[in-house]
């Protein structure tokens, strides 16, 4: 049976010693009394670099532990009637690990021992409102004055001195297994005097190399101390040990994201190129990217632990779709997010361009003055013929006619016409109608020189032309003919068949120098609005896919939107599109009576995914036989 206790198998009791401050809070409480304390003194700063400061020398070791409570209740001038605001304000602060699992902390209440040289005036009621009993919360006690001034701690308490967590296990005689987790020295000193089996330095919150260093583990959350010794935990695995690389400058409120569920996260400014992501991809459960990074065939064979990966822009056509579905990757998108971004963009250079105004901006920088009308034209009446009449066609359709334009579209799919929009029945038929073409079409390899020497020909002469699509789709040596043949009249070009990796490579193309044209590197969807978007959107449908199952807006998935997970388990079963798999699973829950809470199942033509709730207990090879079961893709494990 999957019963999550320490103790399966032995005898022995094993006993939980936690510390409070920076390890079941994110904080230090006294550090947070002081900026309550001290609000309104015009020393406030000074005096809280101080405590702070005075906490990291008590943390490490390097002055008592006495001393530095003395120092810092001097410096903290506290009242009772703060005590209230503080409690309030460490309720916020309660470590997001130890939130997550409060069904350890009440499970095994009476086996877990919060021991701090904190005060219990603010331990106890943040303490136990997760489950912890009172009498297991060993503490200071402030000692107030008659008007409720703190003055100083109880002297008898041995958590006031030095050795005191040491002092207190002793006195506490337990018979078993103890666990130390904490993020301070004096948690160490509690292993350190024989007195503990194991010292877990909590990371989550603060990293104390001096104590990092003496532990016989590290935990970067409580779910992996949990994960570390078979207990009871919200996570099936902790997210410490599940990777997320962003690439390419991904917004920051991505990794924050990212971070605050716990993940650990690398970040790089570029692409990577083959070679160099086959080498970070190898233990990377989690890969976001933008339009730039390839990740073909070769890069998916080496990325054995990949679960899942993000598109922080519109476009797919650099990810092998099929290749992902084939090894049960999921891919995400941020399908509408920089639409209008790259909208105004067009519209921008649309009436640069009609104006001729590169030119002449040019000429004034070099101190010409050339004012005249020739050659420059209104948008107003022009005939805009956009190939594509997707997200951003039909929103350029929309924006374009508010300014007067009549707009043409052609698609290869049949599209209703928005406003007086009109729909040609070719491509041919389009760019002979047009003034303005500008491209909107997807980044599908069939599209590669959708636009070459015989659609350049079809032109209106002096047509303006736009690309701000996908750079394979206009064949390069084609357009820089047709510009210098005086076929084009201007030209705005933001994406090329090949692109710099990072900002510190050079832009190299032919179409460098060419008069009236716009060059753009990329930046059609890179505005603040879009990138929060996508910075925020993206994430959000990976971590329901992580956290949840839910593939809802996934590009190459079976598109599943799955209800919360409560009180039950879920086994996510991804597997080749033949028949009878479902059949075979649930022969497999019937011969081991599983209770199942609830079932989903979704199909597409290369892949199934199955979704069972079902109680909690349940034998282990339940999970194996499931993953047995021939054609199994990928099978995951939620709590
Ligand atoms: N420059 C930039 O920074 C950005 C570029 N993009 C790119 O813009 C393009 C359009 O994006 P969305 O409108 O969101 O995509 P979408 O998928 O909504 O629309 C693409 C449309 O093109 C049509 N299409 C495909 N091949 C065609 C062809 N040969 N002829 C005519 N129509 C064809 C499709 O049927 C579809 O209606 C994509 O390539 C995308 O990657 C998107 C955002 C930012
Ligand atoms: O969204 C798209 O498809 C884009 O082309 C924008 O790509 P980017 O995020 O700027 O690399």
């Amino acid at each position: 049976m999957l019963t999550k206790t320490s103790n399966v198998g032995t005898t022995e009791q094993t006993y939980y010693i936690i510390d409070f401050d920076s390890t079941f809070t994110k904080v230090e409480a006294l550090d947070v009394l002081g900026e309550i304390s001290l609000i309104g003194r015009p020393d406030r700063n000074d005096a809280l670099d101080q405590i702070k400061a005075i906490t990291d020398r008590g943390m490490s070791g390097e002055i008592s532990f006495t001393e530095s409570l003395e120092l810092r209740l001097n410096l903290l001038k506290a009242h009772r009637d703060q005590l209230p605001a503080l409690i309030e304000t460490l309720m916020g602060k309660i470590s997001d690990s130890f939130q997550r699992n409060r069904q350890f902390l009440t499970e095994n209440a009476d086996h877990i021992f919060v021991v701090s040289n904190g005060f219990k005036e603010f331990i106890t009621p943040i303490v136990t409102s997760l489950g912890v009993l009172p009498e297991n919360v060993f503490a200071n006690t402030f000692v107030f004055d008659e008007t409720g001034n703190i003055t100083g701690f109880d002297n008898a308490n041995p958590l006031s001195a030095n050795g005191g967590k040491s002092q207190v296990i002793r006195d506490l005689k337990l018979d078993g297994e103890v666990y130390v987790i904490g993020d301070g020295y004096t948690d160490y000193e509690i292993r350190a005097s024989g007195l503990a089996n194991r010292f877990y330095a909590f990371t989550e919150n603060v990293i104390r190399p001096r104590v990092v260093e003496k532990a016989d583990f590290i935990a970067p959350s409580l779910d992996e101390f949990l994960y570390h010794n078979h207990l009871s935990r919200s996570q099936s695995y902790p997210k410490s040990r599940i990777k997320v690389l962003l690439l390419e400058n991904v917004h920051p409120v991505a990794v924050k994201l990212f971070e605050q569920e716990g993940f650990n996260v690398e970040i790089r400014k570029g692409a990577l190129d083959e070679e160099e992501l086959i080498e970070a991809i190898r233990d990377v459960s989690i890969l976001g990217i933008r339009s730039k990074t390839m990740v073909t065939q070769r890069v998916l064979e080496n990325a054995n632990k990949l679960m899942t990966i993000g598109a922080f822009c519109i476009g797919t056509n650099q990810i092998d779709l099929a290749a992902c579905t084939e090894r049960g990757i999921a891919v995400f998108n941020a399908p509408y997010s920089n639409t209008r971004s790259v909208v105004e963009l067009a519209i921008g250079e649309i009436i640069m361009l009609i104006r001729n105004i590169v030119p002449k901006s040019n000429l004034m920088h070099k101190g010409e003055w050339d004012k005249s009308a020739t050659n420059s034209f209104e948008v107003r009446g022009k005939k805009l013929g956009l190939v594509g009449y997707g997200n951003i066609g039909t929103q350029l359709s929309v924006v374009a006619e508010a300014l007067g334009m009549e707009v043409y579209f052609y698609d290869v799919v049949d599209k209703l016409a928005l406003g007086n929009a009109r729909k040609c029945k070719t491509l041919d038929e389009l760019l002979a109608i047009a003034d303005i073409v500008s491209l909107h079409t997807d980044g599908r390899k069939e599209n590669k020189n959708l636009i070459s020497y015989r659609e350049f020909g079809l032109m209106k002469n002096g047509v303006i032309f736009l690309n701000l699509s996908r750079g394979h789709i206009v064949d390069i040596p084609a357009l820089v003919d047709a510009i210098e043949r005086g076929k084009i009249g201007g030209a705005g070009i933001d994406v090329f068949p090949y692109e710099p990796k990072t900002n510190n490579e050079e832009f190299v193309n032919a179409l460098r120098n060419q008069p009236n044209v716009i060059l753009t590197p990329h930046i059609g969807g890179s505005t603040e609005e879009a990138q929060a978007n996508i910075g925020n959107f993206v994430p959000s449908k990976l971590l329901e896919y992580i956290n949840n199952g839910s593939t809802y807006g996934s590009v190459n998935f079976p598109e599943l939107q799955l209800p919360l997970l409560k009180g039950s388990h879920r086994l996510l079963h991804i597997h080749a599109n033949v028949p009878g798999i479902l059949a075979k699973m649930n022969t497999i829950f019937a011969k081991y009576h599983i209770n199942i809470h609830g079932q989903y199942l979704k199909t597409n033509e290369q892949i199934g995914y199955v979704i069972t709730d079902v109680a909690k207990e349940y034998a282990d090879e339940v999970v194996e036989e499931l993953k047995q079961i021939d054609q199994t893709i990928k099978f995951r494990l939620l709590y």
